[in-house]
Formats: C-alpha cells, sequence, structure tokens
C-alpha cells in the first residue's frame, strides 16, 4: 500500500456559473523515499493538485488517502493536524515572515511539536547548519540572498519532521549553483525516507528526481521511474501538538516590537485616556477623603441635628434662630419624646446666627456665623483656651475673628470681654437686634476658609434672647448618640417618629452629609472619567484601523502559518494577542504616568492644604487594566475574525 493516494480527483474553478475543469480525474500513489517531480505546461493545474495534496484546499471531488485512510477535508481540525504532522512546504517564492529572525522561523513550525525549548532550539539550530546557513540565524529575511532564503524555507519545512515535502517550483527563482545544491537537498530528504514531490517546469530539475509524472490537459499523460526509489525508513516521527497559546502570544509579541515606532504612538494615545481615568478617579477619591477629614474634625459624628420637620420644605439650610415664623419650634414634650428614644443619650438645643458684629477695643469684626457650644463640636476645634461651657463665657475661631483683633498674639484674647450684636425677627416679624455681652474663654480652629468655630455657651445666648423679646424656643436641636454605629439606626427611628399620621422630625447625620458630598464628588468625577473616556473610543478605533491594516498587510503571513498547521483559532488569537499586548502596555504607562501625576499634584498643593488630593487605589489600577484588556479585546475581535477566515490558498497567494 502507498504512504499517499489520490483517487479520482477532480476539481473545477468557477467564475459566476461558469466552469473551469482543472484537474479531470487524477489518480496517482506516492511511496515514501520518492523524490517525484511533476511536470506540466504553465496553468496545467499543477499547484492545484498540490494545494490538494498538501491538505490547504478542501473543494474538490475524490479522495486522499494517508498511510491508508481517507483524509476527511470536512473536517478542517483533522486537515490543520494533517498539515502540521505530515506536510512541509517549499515554495518558489521561499514565503519567510518577514518580521522573524532565520532562527526565528525556523521555530514556527518546531512550536507544534511536543519537543522541549531547549530541544527545539537545537533541532532548529541543526538544520539551518545542516542546509548551510551556521553563522546566518540571527538575520532577518531581507538580509538573505534567494539561495539563502531557500534554504531556510527548506529548514523550516523539514522542522516538524513531516514525511512528505511539498515543493513548489523550488528552484524557480534561483541561479544554476544554488539550484544544484537545492535538489542535493531535497534528495538527501527523500535519502532519510521522506516522500518528497516537486512541481517544475524545468526537465533538469524533474531529472534529479526519481519519479517524473507528467500532467496535460488536467489528467496524468505519463508517469516514469528514472531511478529506484530511496530505501523507507522505519523511524519515529516528531509527535505534534497545537499550538500552544504562548508560542501565538510570543509571535505576537516579536510583530509587535517589529512595528514599534507605530505601536507606540498608539499606547501613547490609549495610555493618556486611561490616564486621565485613573487621575480624575484618585482626585475624587482624594476629594472626598478630605471633604470627610474636614467635616469630622470640626463636628462631632456621634451628634446629629434634628428639626421639625416641615412637608414642603426638604432643604436642609440652616435657619436663623428663634427668628423664624415658618420653622416650628420644639416643645418641651417633643424634646422629651425624642430624648426617650433608645441610644440617644443627650438633647441639646442648637442655634446659629449669621452676621454678627464683635466689638473688642473699639474694632468691630464681622463673624460670619455664629452657635451654641454643644456636643456636636469635637474637642479638636479648640485651638487655645476651653469651651465656652460656663455662662457668659464665648470661643472665638482663630483666622476669621480673634486674628483680626489681634494678629500676632491672637491668644491674648483669652479672658478678655467682647460685645456681640446681630440682626433678627421675633414672633410678630418685626426686626430687633440681640445684644450680648461675653468674655473670651478660648480660640477655635478652623482652616479659615470652610467653616468658621465661633460658640458661645448657650445659656448666655438663650438669656439674650430673652431680653430681645426673641422665643429661645429651638427650632434645631443636637441629639448625641451612644454610640458611633447606632447613629443611623438613631436617626432612622426619630425620622419614623409621627403624631397621628403627621410626620414629626427631620434628621441630619453627618455620616449623611458626608455621604451626600461623596454622592456629589463621585458624580462629577465618573462626569469627568467618563468625558476622558471618550477618548479611549478613538483609542479603539485607531487600534481596530491598525489592525485592519496589520492582517492586510500580514496576509501571506496568514497563509504560511495556516499552510504550516495553524488553526483558525490559532490565527484569530494571534491578532487578538497583539491588541492585548497594546492594551496592557497602555494600562502600564498610563498607571507610571498618573502616579508621576500624583506625586507632581500632591507635592505642589502640599503648602495649600497639607493633605494628598490625589489618591489612586489600587482599584482604580485594576479599573484601568481591565478597561484596557476590554478595549482592546472589542478592537481586535473583527480584524482578528477576518484573519482567521482568510482562506490559506488565497492568502498564500497574496503579495
Ligand atoms: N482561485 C482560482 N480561481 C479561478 N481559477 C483559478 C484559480 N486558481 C487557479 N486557477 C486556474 O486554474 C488553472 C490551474 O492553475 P494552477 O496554478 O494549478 O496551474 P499551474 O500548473 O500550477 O501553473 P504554473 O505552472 O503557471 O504555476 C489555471 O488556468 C488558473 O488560471
Amino acid at each position: 500500500m502507498a504512504f499517499l493516494e489520490l483517487k479520482n480527483i477532480h476539481k473545477s474553478y468557477f467564475l459566476g456559473s461558469q466552469e473551469f475543469p482543472v484537474l479531470k480525474g487524477i489518480d496517482l500513489d506516492f511511496d515514501l523515499g520518492d523524490f517525484v517531480s511533476i511536470l506540466g505546461e504553465s496553468g496545467g493545474g499543477k499547484s492545484t493538485l498540490m494545494n490538494i495534496i498538501g491538505g490547504l484546499d478542501r473543494n474538490f471531488d475524490g479522495e486522499v488517502l494517508v498511510d491508508g485512510k481517507k483524509l476527511d477535508h470536512k473536517q478542517e481540525k483533522a486537515l490543520d493536524k494533517y498539515r502540521r504532522e505530515t506536510i512541509g512546504y517549499i515554495y518558489q517564492s521561499y514565503n519567510l515572515i518577514a518580521h522573524l529572525s532565520v532562527l526565528d522561523n525556523v521555530l514556527v513550525s518546531l512550536d507544534m511539536t511536543t519537543l522541549s525549548k531547549k530541544e527545539r532550539e537545537q533541532r532548529a539550530k541543526d538544520l539551518l547548519t545542516k542546509v548551510g546557513l551556521d553563522g546566518q540565524m540571527k538575520k532577518y529575511p531581507n538580509q538573505l540572498s534567494g539561495g539563502q532564503k531557500q534554504r531556510v524555507a527548506i529548514a523550516r519545512a523539514l522542522a516538524s519532521d513531516p514525511k512528505v515535502i511539498i515543493a513548489d517550483e523550488p528552484t524557480g527563482a534561483l541561479d544554476a549553483q544554488n539550484t544544484k545544491e537545492v535538489l542535493a537537498l531535497l534528495n538527501e530528504i527523500a535519502s532519510e525516507g521522506r516522500l518528497v514531490i516537486t512541481v517544475t517546469h524545468s526537465q533538469a530539475v524533474a531529472d534529479a528526481g526519481t519519479r517524473i509524472v507528467r500532467l496535460a490537459d488536467g489528467q496524468i499523460e505519463s508517469d516514469d521511474r528514472i531511478k529506484p526509489a530511496y530505501e523507507k525508513q522505519d523511524k519515529e516521527m516528531i509527535p505534534s501538538r497545537a499550538l500552544p497559546r504562548r508560542a501565538s502570544i510570543k509571535t505576537a509579541f516579536k510583530h509587535f516590537r517589529h512595528n514599534l515606532g507605530t505601536n507606540s504612538l498608539i499606547i501613547l494615545g490609549t495610555s493618556i485616556g486611561l490616564f486621565a481615568v485613573i487621575l480624575f478617579s484618585g482626585l475624587g477619591n482624594g476629594i472626598s477623603g478630605y471633604m470627610s477629614s474636614q467635616i469630622t474634625k470640626l463636628a462631632n459624628p456621634q451628634v446629629m441635628s434634628v428639626s421639625r420637620y416641615v412637608k414642603s420644605d426638604d432643604d436642609d439650610s440652616a435657619t436663623a434662630f428663634g427668628s423664624s415664623t415658618d420653622t416650628p419650634a420644639f416643645t418641651t414634650a417633643q424634646l422629651n419624646q425624642i430624648k426617650k428614644q433608645k441610644h440617644v443619650s443627650k438633647v441639646e438645643a442648637s442655634y446659629t446666627a449669621a452676621n454678627v458684629n464683635v466689638s473688642y477695643n473699639n474694632q468691630n469684626v464681622k463673624m460670619r456665623s455664629l452657635s451654641n457650644w454643644n456636643d456636636s463640636f469635637s474637642k479638636d476645634s479648640i485651638k487655645a483656651g476651653h469651651a465656652p461651657t460656663k455662662d457668659g463665657e464665648i470661643l472665638l475661631d482663630q483666622s476669621a475673628v480673634a486674628e483680626k483683633f489681634n494678629k500676632n498674639n491672637y491668644k491674648d484674647l483669652i479672658g478678655k470681654q467682647v460685645t456681640l450684636s446681630y440682626q433678627t425677627q421675633n414672633a410678630q416679624g418685626a426686626a430687633v437686634t440681640v445684644n450680648i455681652t461675653a468674655t473670651v474663654s478660648g480660640i477655635g480652629h478652623s482652616d479659615g476658609k470652610a467653616a468658621q468655630i465661633n460658640a458661645i455657651n448657650t445659656q448666655t445666648l438663650q438669656k439674650a434672647l430673652q431680653a430681645a423679646g426673641v422665643s429661645a424656643d429651638p427650632t434645631e436641636i443636637d441629639v448625641k448618640v451612644d454610640d458611633l454605629n447606632n447613629v443611623e439606626e438613631t436617626a432612622k427611628a426619630i425620622d419614623k417618629i409621627k403624631d397621628g399620621s403627621t410626620r414629626l422630625y427631620k434628621t441630619s447625620t453627618i455620616q449623611s452629609l458626608i455621604s451626600q458630598i461623596q454622592t456629589y464628588v463621585n458624580l462629577a468625577t465618573s462626569i469627568l472619567s467618563t468625558i476622558a473616556g471618550i477618548s479611549l473610543i478613538v483609542s479603539a478605533l485607531m487600534i481596530i484601523v491598525t489592525m485592519f491594516m496589520s492582517v492586510a498587510a500580514r496576509t501571506k503571513e496568514i497563509g504560511i502559518l495556516r499552510a504550516l498547521g495553524e488553526s483558525k483559532r490559532d490565527i484569530r488569537w494571534l491578532f487578538i494577542s497583539e491588541s492585548l499586548i497594546t492594551g496592557l502596555l497602555s494600562a502600564t504607562l498610563a498607571t507610571i504616568i498618573a502616579y508621576l501625576a500624583q506625586a507632581g499634584i500632591n507635592g505642589l498643593l502640599k503648602g495649600t492644604a497639607d493633605y494628598a488630593f490625589v489618591q489612586i487605589t489600587s482599584g482604580n489600577i485594576i479599573n484601568a487594566f481591565v478597561i484596557a484588556l476590554i478595549i482592546s479585546l472589542l478592537a481586535a475581535l473583527l480584524p482578528a475574525r477576518r484573519a482567521a477566515k482568510l482562506n490559506p490558498i488565497d492568502a498564500l497567494a497574496a503579495e
């Protein structure tokens, strides 16, 4: 039984509905150890026949039997395996991969064998030495002569240890000397017990083999043995395997390096968008962190503010105490009701006045706001002296008030008497002036920009209100909760208290304020990040266009890889890998730039506020990597699909 049998092969090409028969019933047997030349006129169907024998063409009638087994042309995977394991190709135009070195061109085929990395490299080197290319292994194809290129192609064809070598006009582009040497190599290959089938126009080339088959008009015209075949050898062949993904990634990386210029620009473009996304997220973290730290520094988070619930009024703005005619005040019964709630440890009236005039030593200063001292203040807010816990005492803000009176020695104010006055309304809506005299017990400290810490003893304030004929019933109270963890739960319980069907109270906790601020900051961050993200669409389009161009430019390479036995999946993965490499490197570059920007911005702002305003988290970085991978994956899908769908024969024919 012959190793390779062709039975009644018919093949036609169609132009529209018109049929052009090329092969009209070919029956041929080939044995191992033979060097068969197929001779015939140009256009006679020699290459067509080779593509059928080589497992590249699936669209024909008839049977191909390998070692007695029918090759199922319907099963693409079986054909991939057949090309990988049994066939080695040598072409007239060499078909080397331009962006791979001589050694790598041979290794591409060896990647599909079960040899270890070391064995593969050794075999590639041995084969290249055998074809006379010792010392040329690091060169690239464009640095070689035609004869040298064809030797690389021969070494590559032999690399996977195939039983059949198909050589399509292997000496067509070579001079007499190189032709002689290549024919000697082909004879040597046949003498190793392989089957060499070569297509040629040249009688001289055909005469170098052991058997000549002439093709004319799509049929076998003659079949002559001119020399005995070489001995068959029963040696173990190197087992093949499907191409591992890492091999595709490696090839993708080599191509990436080959096109470093273009790829660097794409990476730079993509990383700018990703950098902006990371930076804005980091800025959002920093700003919301800064705000909550500032709020908790000034206010005690264990205390919540409660006002009477007014249906039409859903805003939280503070109302000037004692003045409002439409904000209801708390009755004593209501204060007691809240005091009795679970976890409530203290209930205190809360008053706030705006635009208070403070006089000291014939100097006047306008105080933006004045509150009564209670547990809602954090102890951290006292810079010097003590809290105004005794009747007649007041705490003045350092930068907003105290320093205005005495720039250099503001602490001297402690123990001094100041007079205060401000305008408000009484219950009838008439304007009244509230006058207070108090002794400075301490200095409050804020950053002087956001909030001011001016607080007066509650009793002192209540007395002054009464003296001015204004009700001292509080419209707002501060409720202290026994434990920080119970604040939200207690707030909910107070919000739920009803008189019949009427809701009575409205609470506002520091936590809810912080989360409200965080919601706004997050919203602003997301909007900024989304705007930055739009630039990523441009990056994705850039990647798509480059990938499509790459597929077009690498069509021939795709054909070569398919002929070597790579599957559609391998080709798809090759392009996806390259895109993912672009994505990963973009995200890495974006991360580096973002951390540099973080250091720079935080360094610049250190003088303004000793706080890191940009706080990039590992979550932000992971996010950027995920975005980059998704973009590059999506961008690669269509080009990779097009590459995988290319017909190997058409791809090989590409210029
Ligand atoms: N994809 C195709 N579509 C249509 N016709 C084709 C196609 N490929 C080949 N042919 C035609 O089939 C015939 C056989 O082509 P093939 O390439 O097999 O000939 P060949 O014997 O190898 O020729 P040459 O010696 O010039 O390389 C030619 O007439 C060619 O025009």
